[in-house]
């Protein structure tokens, strides 16, 4: 088994004049649920079509199970990419398309019913793809290429066009085959609150390139503290603070509250520090950064 499932080397990519990606780096290893996140236009979806052959590319190597992305034929379906834009003949039924992709399916593994039966479609085998919801197409989509036992399932947009519960299927689903079948999956998505919920990494992309990229939780934990202290002498407080710590963003709201954020220290820490020094502190509040506060601060070039 290769060490990667998916590894990009400096890959350039441009449309015309436009270098849409700029060098980009990126390392899928086996088991992971990989999520790539980046604003419209970044390049998410070229850098997806790259992996899967669907596009030529000016520089750089890409190495898919150990494949060039031309060479994927040879694995026998065991790479699957799912786009959000599936083409799927429209007036075939739900049940025809299935036995249809099975018979294509170089090593099929699932039967047609058992894949509407795991993306809860069984109750339109017999619709045609132009009378289902964009939602329940999406299902299709993905349950046809479930047929076979794909180790490594590349989704663009896995949530889009789905409803509350359709999403959670599908969070479901991902993680059923992670856990129980070794599937690793490369996901793209806006939703950054649905990745965070089931991804074991994340990499942004960003101009081109991947901006940031490791283990979800230690992209997590070794982000910023933000905090917020009510204190007697909070002026007093705010220049003990800059004095004593590595506090960045150090500000009074008009409240009298203090805010502020710090790397490598605790919250408990904090109030004994300004305990020590002689304050008195009623009120300390402390978040963590979640994914979208990585993104963000990501985008605009904090802790990069
Ligand atoms: N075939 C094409 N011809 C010209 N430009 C293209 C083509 N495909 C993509 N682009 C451009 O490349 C850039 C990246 O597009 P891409 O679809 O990869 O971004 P994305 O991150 O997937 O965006 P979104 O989140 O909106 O889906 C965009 O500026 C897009 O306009």
């Amino acid at each position: 088994m290769a060490t990667s499932v998916l590894s990009i080397n400096g890959l350039r990519k441009r449309f015309g004049a436009t270098e849409v990606l700029k060098g980009l780096n990126l390392e899928v290893i086996p088991g992971a649920i990989h999520g790539l996140v980046g604003l419209n236009g970044s390049g998410k979806t070229t850098t997806m079509e790259c992996v899967l052959g669907m596009q030529t590319f000016h520089d750089g190597e890409i190495r898919i199970m150990g494949r060039d992305p031309l060479q994927l034929w040879q694995g026998g379906g065991d790479v699957v990419g799912i786009f959000d834009n599936p083409a799927i003949h429209q007036h075939l039924t739900v049940r025809q398309v299935l036995e249809h992709a099975r018979l294509l399916c170089p090593q099929p593994c699932r039967s047609a019913s058992e894949v509407e039966r795991l993306l809860g479609i069984s109750s339109y085998s017999n619709y045609r793809i132009k009378q289902l919801s964009l939602g329940n197409r999406r299902r299709v989509s993905i349950a046809h290429a479930l047929l076979g036992q794909p180790a490594f399932i590349v989704m663009d947009e896995p949530f889009n066009g789905l409803d509350a519960g359709g999403v959670e299927d599908v969070l479901a689903l991902i993680l059923k085959l992670n856990r129980e079948e070794g599937s690793s999956f490369l996901l793209s998505s806006h939703q950054l609150a649905y990745l965070e919920r089931i991804c074991t990494h994340i990499s942004i992309l960003h101009q081109g390139r991947i901006s940031r990229s490791g283990q979800l939780k230690e992209l997590v934990s070794t982000q910023q503290l933000q905090l917020t202290i009510v204190c007697d002498r909070p002026e007093a407080a705010q220049a003990f603070l800059a004095h004593h710590t590595k506090a960045e963003d150090l500000t009074i709201d008009s409240a009298g509250r203090l805010t502020l954020k710090l790397e490598n220290m605790q919250a408990a820490e904090i109030n004994r520090l300004l305990v020590n020094g002689g304050f008195a502190v009623s009120e300390l509040g402390a978040k963590t950064q979640d994914l979208s506060q990585i993104f963000h601060d990501s985008l605009t070039g904090r802790a990069l």
